[in-house]
């Protein structure tokens, strides 16, 4: 692929000290992201995946600990910021919808408030009635249709499936550039699921970089562009969707095809 990737790990290795010993979870794991496509991350549960993706945020609490690697964005290696520094990237530059959606959300701020925050940067000086007609439509656009009495809501007055959605428009609306999405629509009904995945790839078509963590080999084969498969920390087998699902390297990855086939 010609074009430069959006985001690139390099050789990341988070680890955690536990009394009875260490576990890699992640072992050096190399990728790269490119805007306008679905890069997928797959791999059973305990592959290491989340923690991956809570490395690139630097939001890795003790015993763990990022030892070695480097997470470039646009030319900015992550890891030489200061926690000040990262947080305007986070959910602004890079946008996350996380498995635990309640606790990525601040508990002490109503939604409006979260929204405001992530369209500040982009929208200096509009009015707030402005600012609230946007929120009504980005809502709507991921499927919340009362939009008034969510705005008005704290996290934890919302279901998880919810706050996922909330974090869908946070993102839209910070306009980020990439979306790291790990497990999505994990506690969703199946129609709520259809429109998130279905919203995902609307984000990608409008040129935004998509991460997709997901065990669901289904959903991969239906969205993805690019896949890498992960298991005890490593990456095991990569490439575009038809690669690894028409010439699968490793023995894993053929298992992990022979179960949805
Ligand atoms: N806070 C922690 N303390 C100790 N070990 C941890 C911690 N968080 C994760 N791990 C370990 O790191 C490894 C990778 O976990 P991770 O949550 O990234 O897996 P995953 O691929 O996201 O799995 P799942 O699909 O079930 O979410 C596991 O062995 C897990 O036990």
């Amino acid at each position: 692929m010609a074009e430069q990737p959006i985001l690139s790990i390099v050789n990341l290795k988070t680890h955690y000290y536990l009394e009875e010993g260490v576990v890699k979870a992640v072992d050096g794991v190399s990728l790269d992201v490119y805007q306008g496509r679905i890069t997928a991350i797959v791999g059973g549960s305990g592959s290491g995946k989340s923690v991956m993706s809570l490395s690139i945020f630097n939001l890795i609490d003790k015993p763990g600990k990022i030892i070695e690697g480097e997470i470039w964005l646009e030319g900015v290696n992550l890891r030489d910021l200061s926690e000040k520094q990262l947080l305007q990237i986070r959910g602004k530059e890079i946008a996350m919808i996380f498995q635990e959606p309640t606790s990525s959300l601040n508990p002490v701020e109503k939604i409006k408030t979260h929204l405001f925050e992530v369209t500040h940067t982009h929208n200096r000086g509009i009015s707030k009635k402005e600012a609230l007609s946007m929120f009504r439509e980005v809502l709507s656009r991921v499927g919340l249709q009362n939009a008034d009495q969510i705005l008005d809501s704290y996290p934890f007055e919302l279901s998880g499936g919810m706050c996922q959605r909330v974090m869908v428009a946070m993102g839209l609306l910070a306009r980020a550039k990439v979306l790291i999405a790990d497990e999505p629509t994990s506690s969703l009904d199946l129609t709520t699921q259809a429109a998130i995945l279905e919203e995902l790839v609307r984000l990608k078509d409008e040129g935004m970089a998509v991460v997709l963590i997901t065990h669901d080999l289904g959903v991969v084969a239906q969205m993805a562009d690019d896949v890498y498969v992960m298991k005890d920390g490593k990456i095991v087998d990569s490439g575009t969707v038809y690669e690894v699902f028409d010439r699968p390297r490793h023995d894993y990855t053929k298992s992990l095809l022979e179960s949805i086939f």
